[in-house]
């Protein structure tokens, strides 16, 4: 197995400047490695630290102590030091992050935010507009949607499209942030089955899933955030 992710004694604490600088300690010496084409998912109980994690991995933040190595084109590069370059290199290569809430822009179009990192890389236009049009009808985006700026959709509707562009291209990571919490049966189902065709494919997935049923589909290892501790798929209520 290919390691993709490997965490070595990684810290965060939080500093809140504008309330008298009172530190908030939240990752405590975390240990955790991801595989090519394994699902990890992230669990704990509320405010444990799931998605400080997954955001430290796309170097949202920066560790207070400790490694994030990831293997981005054939090396493992810790991003706690990583250049800014460098970091904006893994995010268009290597690491894909399918955020909670999509963050919109005004004025641009459904499909242009879909089609989007296939264009910053370079791709035709043709080639990564046919294949925004493929995930959205997959993702049952009504046609008459397209052309429109996502910012009056509902909260489904936008994260479907933010599904749509994170699944666009084929990263080596993929991070996931409960990608289907707004989300009905027939299209959580629809999720798990691309992310089943991401996994085939090789590509290590993080993620946070609060439903049972999602952890079950796809948990091929479960990290738990508050112990610090991995286990093979087991099933948790
Ligand atoms: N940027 C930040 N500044 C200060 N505190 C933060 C910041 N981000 C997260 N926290 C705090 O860190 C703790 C963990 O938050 P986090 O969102 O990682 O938890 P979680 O396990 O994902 O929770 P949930 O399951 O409720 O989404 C919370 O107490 C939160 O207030």
């Amino acid at each position: 197995m290919t390691s993709m992710i490997h965490i070595e004694g990684l810290s965060k604490t939080f500093t809140l400047h504008n309330q008298g600088g009172i530190q908030l300690p939240i990752l405590d010496n975390i240990h955790l490695e991801v595989f090519a084409g394994k699902c990890t998912v992230l669990f704990g109980e509320s405010g444990s630290g799931k998605s400080t994690l997954l955001r430290s991995l796309y170097a949202n933040y920066l560790p207070s102590s400790g490694a994030i190595h990831v293997r981005h084109n054939g090396e493992m590069i810790d991003l706690a030091c990583a250049t800014s370059h460098q970091l904006l290199e893994v995010r268009r290569q290597t690491i894909g992050y399918v955020s909670q809430f999509l963050r919109v822009i005004p004025r641009v179009s459904t499909l242009d935010v879909v089609k989007q990192p296939l264009r910053d890389r370079g791709i035709e236009n043709d080639e990564a507009e046919s294949k925004a049009v493929e995930l959205l009808t997959r993702l049952n985006i009504p046609e008459r949607l397209w052309s429109l700026a996502p910012s009056t959709f509902s909260g489904g509707e936008q994260q479907r499209v933010n599904i749509a562009r994170g699944f666009i291209q084929d990263y080596p990571i993929l991070l996931l942030d409960e990608p289907t919490a707004s989300l009905d049966q027939k299209n959580t189902q629809i999720v798990i089955e691309l992310i089943q065709e991401t996994l085939a494919k090789n590509t290590a997935v993080v993620g946070i899933f609060h439903d049972a049923d999602v952890r079950e589909a796809l948990a091929d290892h479960v990290f738990d955030v508050s112990a610090n501790h991995l286990q093979p798929k087991v099933k948790i209520a």
